[in-house]
């Protein structure tokens, strides 16, 4: 793909108007969309996925070290380039009920643009400016002046995440453009739906600022791997807009995918990244307590434990990095074996390690009343080991199930050695339907205590493009060279279903869909 997007044509009209239509859980709200236009460039499409800590969430931000995958959920970026003669950026995040156009001519570019502040797209950005930041405050002010606090301050860091990486990255002649965004992940659940959003919008400015190149399909792998650093820096810069201090774990797997052990000892340099090529098929369940909260808020939490008892908490966190440490050498143990099998032990032994890392999660008090009610329906069942994934205080958790007490025969219980896109967490739902005694009963508990199921794969691509927005969906218009996503479609479709079917990277046998290209490291 080549990364010349923007060509010149000021010849025509471009509008936007209103009409209704559908956010994820087909609510109706009111959104943008294009009523005509000879746009500048083709519209085109970004997604980026979300991910599960498996171990060593909240000590990560403390230097030490966490393990995370990605998770076949993702979100995605429609954008859509208007004509030279409009000169307004609007936000389409129906998700969150969040839409708004600023004009370009108004924004603080010479903020931004002072010698003294401005950074090159290549630059290690690993703090905000705040001064920078204060200079949005009046255009994030504006967003949403009609919802309640809650909402409008979820809007207002948003907007500031999209705010600070335009003016970074474009320049006040950067073209008028329409981001639309979608996503499969629930927001505020642990899954990285901010730092998904995040590598959307850094990837989609970098390209438009013609900061990349590729991706394509002979790209050599050094060559991909600048390209995932470079948007990686952006997308962390994008997540400390939303949730103050990450620690860069869930922008770093969001933006190259697959699983890895990440560790920053210090914010000044970059963090190490140790790649987990063959993670091992585990059966994994993937349950959303359905309890909403703040990852800056969470974070907050375990900082303020750290200044009124600095050893104690220092030492839970310690205790955290050494569960992931040895979690880290039993996979590489696993691994090196080469086995085409997890065996029973080595499940045993990684479950143990997610109990512990659970209670010393409780012990930072960041579980919730609704995390424990679900650790307690596993272990009344007998079938598995729990932990909160990402920040707690609601959200997910993972369980892992002991094929043992789910009462699998040995055939069901192997599982599968495997390069890392191997599904990994399929078997989890799946044992869940099919299981025996405890399984049954658990899949009964959970839905009438209204906790929600994913199924998920784990270990899958990173940030993603689709250039044009052109896919072959089988509608007849697919025959004819392809079918155009534009803004209005993607933006009608209903549910997190419509979104997948419509523009998925995974298609219908779950293979990634012809059209979507990533940067292989
Ligand atoms: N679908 C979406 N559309 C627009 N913005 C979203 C969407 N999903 C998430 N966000 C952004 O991400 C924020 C939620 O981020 P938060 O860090 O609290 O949760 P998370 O990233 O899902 O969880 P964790 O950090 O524990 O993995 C939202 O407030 C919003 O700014
Ligand atoms: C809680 C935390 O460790 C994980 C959030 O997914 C925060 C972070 O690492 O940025």
């Amino acid at each position: 793909m080549s990364t010349t997007h923007v060509t010149d044509d000021s010849s025509s009209e471009e509008s936007v108007g209103r009409r209704s239509s559908p956010d994820q859980n087909g609510r109706t709200s009111r959104n943008h969309f294009r009523k005509s236009s000879i746009p500048l460039a083709p519209p085109f499409m970004v997604s980026a996925p979300g991910k599960v800590i498996v171990y060593g969430e909240h000590a990560v931000v403390h230097g030490k070290p966490a393990m995370a995958a990605a998770i076949s959920l993702r979100s995605y970026l429609h954008v859509h380039t208007l004509t030279k003669s409009s000169r307004t950026v609007s936000l389409f995040f129906p998700d969150i009920s969040l839409s708004h156009t600023w004009s370009i001519d108004a924004l603080p570019w010479s903020t931004f643009q002072h010698p003294s502040k401005k950074r090159n797209y290549y630059d290690l950005v690993t703090a905000l400016d705040h001064e920078l930041v204060a200079s949005l405050k009046p255009h994030t002010d504006a967003v949403s002046p009609d919802y309640p606090p809650h909402e409008r301050r979820i809007h207002a860091h948003t907007a500031t995440a999209f705010l600070y990486l335009f003016l970074s990255l474009g320049s006040p002649r950067s073209h008028s453009c329409i981001y639309s965004l979608r996503s499969a992940i629930p927001p505020g659940a642990g899954l990285g739906s901010s730092a998904s959003v995040t590598v959307c919008l850094a990837t989609a400015l970098l390209l438009q600022a013609h900061a990349l190149s590729g991706p394509h399909p002979d790209q050599p792998a050094p060559e991909s791997a600048t390209q995932l650093e470079r948007i990686n820096r952006w997308a962390f810069v994008g997540e400390c807009c939303i949730h103050g201090n990450p620690s860069g774990i869930d922008n770093t797997v969001s933006t190259q995918g697959k699983a890895a052990v990440f560790q920053r000892t210090d914010y000044a340099r970059p963090p190490s990244v140790r790649m987990l090529r063959r993670f091992p098929s585990l059966p994994l369940l993937l349950v959303n307590t359905m309890q909403v909260r703040s990852t800056a808020t969470e974070v907050a939490k375990v900082a303020r434990l750290r200044e009124g008892h600095p050893e104690i908490a220092d030492g839970v966190l310690e205790a955290i990095g050494r569960v992931t440490g040895s979690a880290e050498r039993v996979i590489g143990r696993a691994e090196e074996d080469g086995a085409e099998g997890v065996s029973e032990g080595t499940i045993r032994h990684l479950g143990e390690l997610m109990g512990i890392n659970h209670g010393l999660l409780v012990a930072l008090g960041v579980s919730h009343p609704k995390l424990e009610r679900l650790r307690a329906l596993v272990e009344q069942a007998g079938v598995g080991w729990t932990k909160l994934t990402g920040a707690g205080g609601g959200g997910c958790a993972i369980t892992l199930l002991d094929p043992k007490g789910c009462g699998m025969d040995h055939s069901e219980r192997e599982t599968k050695g495997s390069e890392i896109d191997v599904p990994l967490m399929e078997k989890g739902p799946k044992m869940l339907e099919n299981g025996v005694g405890g399984l049954t009963q658990l899949q009964r508990d959970l839905e009438a205590e209204g906790f929600e199921k994913f199924e998920t794969i784990l270990g899958g691509d990173g940030v993603g493009v689709l250039y044009p927005a052109v896919l072959h969906n089988g509608s007849e218009e697919s025959q004819e060279g392809g079918e155009e996503i534009d803004q209005e479609k993607f933006l009608s479709v209903q549910g997190r279903d419509g979104v997948e079917k419509l523009v998925g990277v995974l298609g219908p046998g779950r293979g990634v869909r012809e059209g979507w290209r990533f940067w292989t490291v």
